[in-house]
């Protein structure tokens, strides 16, 4: 079974540095691994990504294109690139039989992933094709603030939600403190108290109680790990979390679709029993790109027009020109005809 992780976290938490743990970790037991950076605002990588995002959009071209700032730079940016994704996801498919595990670098405006639809439609796309697990990393020295802690579990908590994938924490930086403090926290909500009572009296103390109350359901069922992407400490753990973390994507997946089937089954009434038409990935893809456009623009999408027959998603190691045939071509330019409809519906109304 290929599975995909797809590494999110906080900037600085250690994701990159992961990536290349985590590469050299299973190289070490002679799997094989493909890396895909999806962070354009990176200067260097410490690994030699196969797919990289920087070879599809230069973030300093986005900036200056659109006036924005870094961080809606890298949201465009991400848009754009989202646009593309079912040839990434093409990409991945003809890989598969070669790779065991595909890993995605992204960039630490976790937002993107809370709250932007490019995340979802990336993380969607690629989980469409591979079984697909979440991995959280949390710079834990960080963490042993009460306040960071739980804004760090909230966003944990939002991505699980958002996303529906199996997710592991990973409490990085195990060489520089003990992570135990975290699992205690998670397990007795008393010991959390007790660290919040040295903020005693602030508004944000009491805030973050009530956040900690509310996630203890949240607590109960995530799954943890603690390393070090730096020394390789509980790299066995997390590859195991891995795996059983990718079994259970079968579970969320199963619930996904009751979920779907029920809504669809108080829409047609009377449909239960007829067979599910066969779609191509693209077009799965793409279906889950037309039920998300609040935020993949219009500039997006001209983007994607003006481009689309003379590059693709960028490569170093890859051929990934793309090409299809005609009618593969024209129903996915019908496609795309009626997102773009909804696209300007989408702006009309607001
Ligand atoms: N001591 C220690 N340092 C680490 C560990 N993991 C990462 N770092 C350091 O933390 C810093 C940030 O690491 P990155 O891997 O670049 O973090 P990132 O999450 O990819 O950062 P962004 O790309 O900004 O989102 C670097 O200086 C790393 O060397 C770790 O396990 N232990």
């Amino acid at each position: 079974m290929t599975i995909a992780c797809l590494v999110l976290g906080m900037a600085g938490s250690g994701k990159t540095t992961l990536v290349q743990r985590l590469a050299s970790h299973l190289s070490s037991k002679d799997e094989c691994t493909y890396l895909v950076n999806l962070d354009p605002a990176v200067t260097q990588v410490p690994y030699e990504p196969n797919v990289d995002i920087r070879d599809t959009l230069n973030y300093k071209d986005v900036q200056v294109e659109f006036q924005l700032g870094p961080n809606g730079a890298i949201l465009t940016a991400l848009n754009l690139f989202a646009t593309r994704i079912d040839q990434l996801v093409e990409l991945l498919e003809s890989r598969e039989e070669q790779v065991d595990t595909f890993v995605v670098d992204t960039p630490g405006q976790v937002e993107v992933f809370t709250w932007s639809s490019s995340g979802s439609i990336i993380a969607e796309s690629i989980a469409s094709s591979f079984p697909t697990v979440l991995l959280y990393v949390v710079d834990t020295p960080r963490a042993t603030k009460p306040l960071t802690f739980v804004s760090n579990m909230i966003y944990a908590c939002s991505i699980m939600y958002r996303m529906q994938l199996p997710l592991v924490v990973v409490w990085n930086k195990k060489d520089l403190v003990s992570t135990e403090f975290a699992q205690r926290w998670l397990s007795d909500f008393d010991t959390f108290d007790e660290a919040m009572q040295q903020l005693e009296g602030d508004y944000s103390s009491n805030l973050a109680r009530s956040m900690a109350l509310a996630m203890e359901e949240f607590y109960r069922v995530v799954s943890c790990c603690s390393i070090s992407a730096v020394t390789g400490e509980g790299m066995d753990e997390l590859w195991s979390g891995i795996q059983t973390a990718a079994n259970e994507f079968a579970t969320f997946r199963k619930h996904k679709k009751q979920s779907a089937t029920s809504e669809e089954t108080t829409t047609t009434n009377d449909k239960t029993d007829s067979p599910v038409p066969e779609t191509t990935s693209r077009q799965r893809i793409w279906n889950k790109v037309q039920g998300s456009t609040e935020d993949i623009d219009h500039t997006s999408m001209e983007f994607y027009n003006q481009t689309r027959n003379s590059n693709s998603v960028g490569s170093r190691t890859e051929n990934s020109s793309f090409s299809c045939p005609d009618k593969e071509k024209e129903e996915y330019e019908a496609l795309l005809q009626q997102f773009q409809t909804k696209c300007s519906s989408n702006f009309a109304s607001e």
